[in-house]
């Protein structure tokens, strides 16, 4: 007897960027799931689904290069410079849209080579109506937003089209809405789900960064001073080399550390950002980590630590089971901020837990054992 056809999710994805070809690349990278195919998640089957259940129904860009084509090839265009890992990107039958432009788009990007740099498409763009009924007509579960740091006319532009077509919203960038308490309340009353704000990458900066403050506190190490620089070479860090887009990411990546530390620091005594692009990096993302600390006896300490990532697989390493988070909520009828999800798998959720505390609630979460998110 045939076995039965496995539950499906369909993702809708917007900006179809570094992040969003790594995850379409990690779908049908793990296809199979032999034991070395299983390497690099966090969970091959999550709540009955696997990587392989996603398949992309719709995608909005507003590049020249990648409107009007198949998502398969649209993630291999330029600007993006992620790594290739998987280079036979089944056709997904889903054609990249003409997206929205509002501000997600960064114009100081002129003056870069073109293979660096963001094209606008010459097409019409589409009124919020036409976008829902894109979601609707695909059948889309859960919308993806990954457009550039600094978009939040539209980011609320797709929150508001995700809102109203009733598709889950996991939202990857530092635009404030599963953090605020009125877009939350919206999607609550609504019963749609929502995870966010501002993914944290599987080992990335963040991650790292609050494991190590939570071990001062937790060892008694007063932290004193600490800072986080990152550079890199993707479209990102050229985005945030305009200083006026870059304030929500500075408060979700500050707040992130600040949150798990004993106490707060003053502002003199932490910083953290993206520090700077560097263009021969590409995707590769270096942080350079120092926190400065008093020992037993107020004894001086510091520590330096360097981490090196490909930037866009490390994202889509926690995207996969965050829509995978989210189709469980949609499923079992919640609606509202996911919140041991959002505290798991981003920087900026609604409510703030040590990452040891999130991610025994998200595994509870995914179990079915949490009775209220
Ligand atoms: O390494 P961190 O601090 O977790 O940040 C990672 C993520 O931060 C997001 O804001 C970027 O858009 C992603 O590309 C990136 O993967």
């Amino acid at each position: 007897m045939a076995p039965s056809p496995r539950h499906r999710i369909n993702a809708a994805i917007v900006g179809v960027g570094n992040c969003a070809s790594s995850l379409v690349q990690g779908i049908a990278h793990y296809q199979n799931g032999g034991a070395n195919e299983q390497i690099g998640l966090m969970h091959w089957d999550l709540g009955g689904y696997r990587p392989s259940d996603i398949q992309v129904v719709a995608a909005w860009d507003v590049d020249r290069r990648k409107v009007g084509r198949d998502v398969n090839e649209a993630i291999f265009a330029k600007p993006n410079c992620t790594a290739t890992f998987c280079d036979h990107v089944p056709e997904t039958g889903a054609k990249v849209r003409m997206g929205k432009i509002l501000d997600g788009y960064g114009e100081h990007m002129e003056g870069y080579p073109d293979d660096r740099t963001f094209l606008l498409a010459d097409a019409a763009e589409p009124e919020k109506d036409e976008v829902i009924q894109a979601l609707v007509d695909s059948e889309a579960d859960v919308l993806l937003n990954y457009l550039p740091v600094g978009s939040q006319k539209a980011t609320e532009f797709y929150a508001e089209c995700a809102l109203e077509a009733g598709v889950a919203l996991v939202n990857n960038m530092p635009v404030f809405i599963a953090s605020d308490p009125e877009w939350a309340r919206r999607f609550e009353e609504a019963g749609v789900p929502i995870i966010g704000d501002d993914i944290k990458a599987q080992l990335g900066a963040t991650i790292v960064h609050r494991v190590l403050t939570d071990l001062f506190k937790k060892r008694g190490v007063k932290l004193e001073r600490t800072y986080q620089l990152n550079t890199g070479g993707n479209t990102d860090f050229l985005n945030m080399a305009n200083h006026a887009r870059l304030a929500s990411k500075k408060v979700s990546k500050t707040e992130a550390v600040q949150s798990v530390a004993q106490r707060r620091l003053d502002d003199e005594n932490i910083h953290v950002g993206p520090s700077d692009y560097v263009a021969w990096q590409n995707d590769n993302k270096v942080c350079f980590l120092r926190m400065e600390g008093q020992l037993f006896g107020g004894v001086p300490m510091n520590l330096e630590l360097r981490l090196s990532v490909e930037d866009s697989p490390n994202s889509a390493g926690v995207a996969i089971d965050m829509i995978r988070c989210a189709k469980l909520a949609k499923d079992r009828g919640i609606g509202g901020a996911i919140l041991p999800a959002a505290a798991w798998f981003c920087k900026h959720p609604p409510v703030q837990m040590t990452d040891d505390e999130a991610y025994v609630a998200v595994e509870e979460f995914i179990r079915g054992e949490l009775v209220k998110h």
